[in-house]
């Protein structure tokens, strides 16, 4: 790089107006946030000026080199913090930014989606780039999609020698994501069967959890696997919930219709800067292949047959499902799936939906 890297954050980031949603930083880093190789104390005050200065001391303390393509590199990642403080940038509440402090949960991200030499990696909200880093260095193609312009403009200065590495100053939620993976990956030249699939790994804000996970499942056409940091409630919300609890919900059908999730570990609140006020989880999800989806009709009527039953979670299917055919036919529908008559939807698992779709929807 030929411009010092800090310099370059600092020409590229304007300081944030005193009105936007900033983050307080009401705790200090933890001590096991130390950067490996120093034993920095912590301050236990509580002031944010604290958290600042300890940041300060600990960039201070290491090389400040902010270039992409170095493996597990945790000096990157608090020089960079340093020089948005230094500009007076705060994490923002309202796009959850909430930054990844070990870098060891960045390389547990990378292998639980075995990302390797040559694959093609969607990462979303890639921030200061420290996951990014070690799955460049793994050897992926990482398309990232930031909404944060300022963070965007970072990232790709970082990682502005690489050709690896590209990013979209844009809104996950809004942005067309399948066209813009499906040319991706159309004018790469696939190195075995496996890299026709690209590979989502994501340290996410928690508050588009839903939207990315309704999202990206269906797209087993284009993505192999999706591995994503979630709040830990959600993620066992999502992988755990089974049959008969009350946590038993419509997006359990629709993540195991499209996928094999997998709890693959829990991550302390500790780890993140700002700390959220509640605990992380790695969950993997292995996409189906649509020939591989169960078979029904209709998707659509699938899932809006779904909705429709748990909508009335306490009532019996009979009655919730009357607008689709009679109680009579549900109740003969309920006994050739091998239920019974006066089954609830929390008593049916994704394969008995499935029956019962396919006997009772006509389309
Ligand atoms: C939890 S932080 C993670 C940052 C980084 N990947 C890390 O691990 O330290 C979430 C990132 O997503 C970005 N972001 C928030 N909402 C977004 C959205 N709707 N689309 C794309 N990026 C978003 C934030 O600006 C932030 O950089």
């Amino acid at each position: 790089m030929n411009s010092p890297p800090l310099l370059l954050l600092q020409q590229s980031l304007p300081p944030i107006s005193p009105t936007e949603n900033l983050i307080q930083l009401k705790t200090p880093l933890p001590v096991h946030n130390s950067i490996p190789g120093t034993r920095t104390p912590v301050s236990s005050s509580s002031s944010s000026s604290s958290s600042l200065s300890y940041i300060r001391a600990c960039a201070g303390k290491t090389t400040r080199r902010v270039g992409g393509g170095r493996r597990g590199n945790p000096d990157d990642y608090h020089a960079t913090l340093t020089a948005l403080n230094s500009k007076g940038r705060f994490p923002r509440k309202s796009l959850g930014q909430h930054y990844m402090l070990d870098s060891e949960i960045n390389e547990q991200l990378t292998a639980a989606a075995n990302v390797g030499e040559g694959d093609v990696v969607l990462e979303i909200g890639p921030g200061t780039g420290s996951l990014t880093n070690v799955l460049i260095s793994a050897g992926a193609f990482v398309l990232a999609i930031e909404k944060d312009p300022h963070m965007a403009t970072l990232v790709s200065e970082r990682f502005s020698e690489t050709e690896r590495f590209k990013v979209l100053k844009e809104d996950f939620v809004k942005c067309h994501i399948h066209s813009h993976m499906s040319s991706l990956l159309a004018s790469i030249e696939p190195s075995s069967a496996d890299s026709r699939y690209a590979k989502v790994v994501a340290n996410i804000p928690f508050n588009i959890s839903t939207d990315v996970v309704k999202q990206l499942l269906p797209m087993g056409d284009i993505f192999s696997e999706v591995v994503l940091l979630l709040q830990e409630e959600t993620a066992l919300r999502l992988v755990e919930s089974s049959l008969r609890t009350s946590e038993y919900r419509p997006i359990n059908i629709f993540v195991n219709f499209y996928s094999d999730p997998q709890f693959i570990c829990k991550v302390p609140r500790t780890k993140f800067f700002p700390q959220p006020n509640v605990d992380a989880a790695v969950v993997k999800f292995k996409l189906k292949q649509p020939v591989h989806y169960p078979s029904v009709s209709s998707t659509k009527s699938f899932f809006s047959m779904v909705n429709s039953a748990f909508n009335g979670k306490r009532k019996m299917l009979r009655r919730s499902l009357q607008h689709i055919c009679t109680p009579m036919e549900i109740e003969n529908a309920l006994g050739n799936v091998g239920r019974p008559a006066t089954s609830r939807p929390e008593e049916l698992s994704m394969d008995d939906f499935v029956k019962l779709h396919n006997l009772i929807v006509k389309v």
